[in-house]
């Protein structure tokens, strides 16, 4: 059976009193028992007070991003050993805002991909087309390629370690959400390219999640789709309420 996962993506939001508060607020509101596994991307600084404050909880805490090398004269970036030392097992990798923004190359994602596969961290696999690749229909040989090129050297036994997310990047912060339709399209193809790849025994068990404006009115919508298990969320993740009515959505 395949994970539901809700997924807060918090972005360069949230100063230490911010996260303190809104973590305090998600454990006093989150329900007891929630069908979707719950994580929380906070800022690298404030992953460490996370992971103590999340600690006998069952919300995870994830990072956003992660370095390629093991370590060495990187001035500002983060390894993965040093994520999973304070506890952090999970790293969003291939965001479109660190593909478009940070110039990360499918080649440069694979490599991430595999340092944190090494580190046996959970990897949740960003990637989607822009609007321009919609509109001239090319948006499933997008999504295809990004796959093959950034994920699909990996074991099949890391598969267990991997969650996909697909982020139209029209729909990401714009309010412009996919149709459920559209994103149950692309879903089932997603999950087509990896029985074709990998199997079905592969392609049935990975998780994958929506991301773009998923909001408390769309969630159940989208998550009503039966090749969407989940959501990667933005900016409806910076409140307790908002977040909490996506999480229940499912
Ligand atoms: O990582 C999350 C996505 O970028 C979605 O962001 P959004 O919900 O603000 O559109």
């Amino acid at each position: 059976m395949r994970k539901k996962i809700v997924a807060g993506n918090w972005k360069m939001h949230k100063n230490a009193e911010q996260t303190e508060e809104l973590l305090s607020e998600l454990i006093a509101k989150i329900p007891a028992q929630t069908t979707a596994q719950v994580i929380v991307a906070p800022t690298f600084v404030n992953l460490q007070a996370a992971v103590a404050k999340l600690k006998n909880t069952t919300i995870g805490v994830s990072a956003q991003n992660v370095h390629q090398a093991e370590g060495g004269a990187f001035t500002g970036e983060i390894s993965a050993d040093m994520l999973t030392s304070i506890g952090v097992n999970t790293v969003i990798l291939g965001h479109s805002e660190r593909r478009a923004i940070f110039h990360e190359s499918d080649a440069l994602i694979a490599s991430k991909v595999d340092t944190a596969l090494k580190h046996d961290m959970t990897v949740i696999f960003c990637f989607g087309e822009e609007l321009k690749d919609r509109q001239s229909g090319n948006h499933f040989n997008i999504v295809e390629n990004q796959l093959r090129d950034g994920l699909f050297h990996i074991s099949k036994e890391s598969w267990a370690n991997v969650v996909l997310a697909y982020e139209p990047v029209w729909a990401i912060g714009t309010g412009e959400t996919a149709s459920p339709e559209q994103a149950q399209e692309m879903h089932e193809f997603i999950r087509e390219v990896v029985r074709k790849a990998f199997g079905a025994d592969i392609a049935d068990e990975v998780s994958i999640l929506y991301g773009g404006s998923v909001k408390p009115d769309n969630a159940k919508e989208i998550f009503g789709k039966p090749d969407v298990d989940g959501g990667l969320i933005g900016g409806a993740a910076l409140k307790a309420d908002d977040f909490l009515a996506i999480v229940t959505a499912i």
